[in-house]
């Protein structure tokens, strides 16, 4: 299958992270955001506590310039308001200034007992809200060492997302879960094995949209590994959890884009 030119997308996934004062690091990421080659969309999704003041200091970056920088959430709830203490709806994400949120990831789905229906009903959630999903999928070491790593990333693609998935809506991130946190990281062919799946999976589901909808790798990505990752087809950019704490890091990776 050919490979269609997508506009790479580079997203910092801050996980607990992240105090007031964070705001340091967001302002050297977007001074250094400028500096980077055009045709890079950059995202960063800090905790829910920070997502309204990023998303102002973002809008102020950007006065009179074009800067592709938005700002996410990290998990939302299927509903739109109600009776659900500490959680957090796409809709009051969306009010902060988020454009996008992460569904299902795999921390997600470990602690807090997220299966693919659920994570469906949020990604519907997000929609709803207006905003881009960022659904993420991933086999364990388990599976993996069993070779069911397609068949796991099937199911969950089946499973997770919802019909009426756009290239505007939709970004898929595959994040094998034994390369979270771990530094260790699948080979660039056994990502090009993954990556080729999905995009067939997506195309066959959704047609020509399925073709350009953004497929993202994430797992121990850093400055070292990045080009080669970003190197590998139908590898549409980085979902980065550790390295994206440090705008060096996190513009580094950024500048290893194809
Ligand atoms: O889970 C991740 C991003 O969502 C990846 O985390 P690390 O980059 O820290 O391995």
């Amino acid at each position: 299958m050919p490979v269609p030119a997508v506009r790479p997308l580079i997203a910092g996934n801050w996980k607990m992270n992240g105090l007031k004062d964070s705001v340091a690091e967001l302002d050297a990421m977007l001074k250094g955001a400028a500096e980077l080659p055009q045709g890079i969309d950059l995202l960063v999704c800090p905790p829910a506590t920070l997502v309204a003041s990023f998303a102002a200091r973002v809008a102020e970056a950007q006065a009179g310039k074009a800067l592709p920088f938005s700002i996410g959430g990290q998990d939302c709830h299927a509903n739109a308001s109600g009776a659900h203490t500490g959680d957090i709806a796409a809709e009051m994400l969306a009010d902060a200034g988020a454009a996008a949120i992460i569904v299902g990831h795999s921390e997600r789905r470990a602690d807090h007992a997220e299966n693919d229906a659920i994570v469906r009903a949020k990604a519907q959630a997000v929609w709803r809200a207006g905003l881009v999903a960022i659904v993420c999928v991933g086999e364990t070491q388990g599976e993996r060492d069993a070779g069911h790593t397609l068949d796991v990333v099937a199911g969950m693609l089946a499973g997770s997302l919802p019909d009426g998935a756009t290239a505007a809506n939709l970004v898929v991130a595959y994040e094998p879960v034994w390369a979270i946190g771990t530094g260790r990281t699948p080979t660039a062919a056994d990502v090009e094995e993954v990556h080729g799946f999905i995009r067939k999976t997506l195309s066959d589901r959704f047609g020509a949209a399925g073709e350009t909808m953004r497929i993202l790798y994430g797992g121990s990505v850093k400055p070292s590994n990045a080009r080669e990752l970003l190197a590998v087809p139908h590898v549409n950019g980085a979902l980065i959890g550790g390295a994206s704490l440090k705008a060096s890091d996190f513009l580094a990776i950024a500048a290893g884009c194809p």
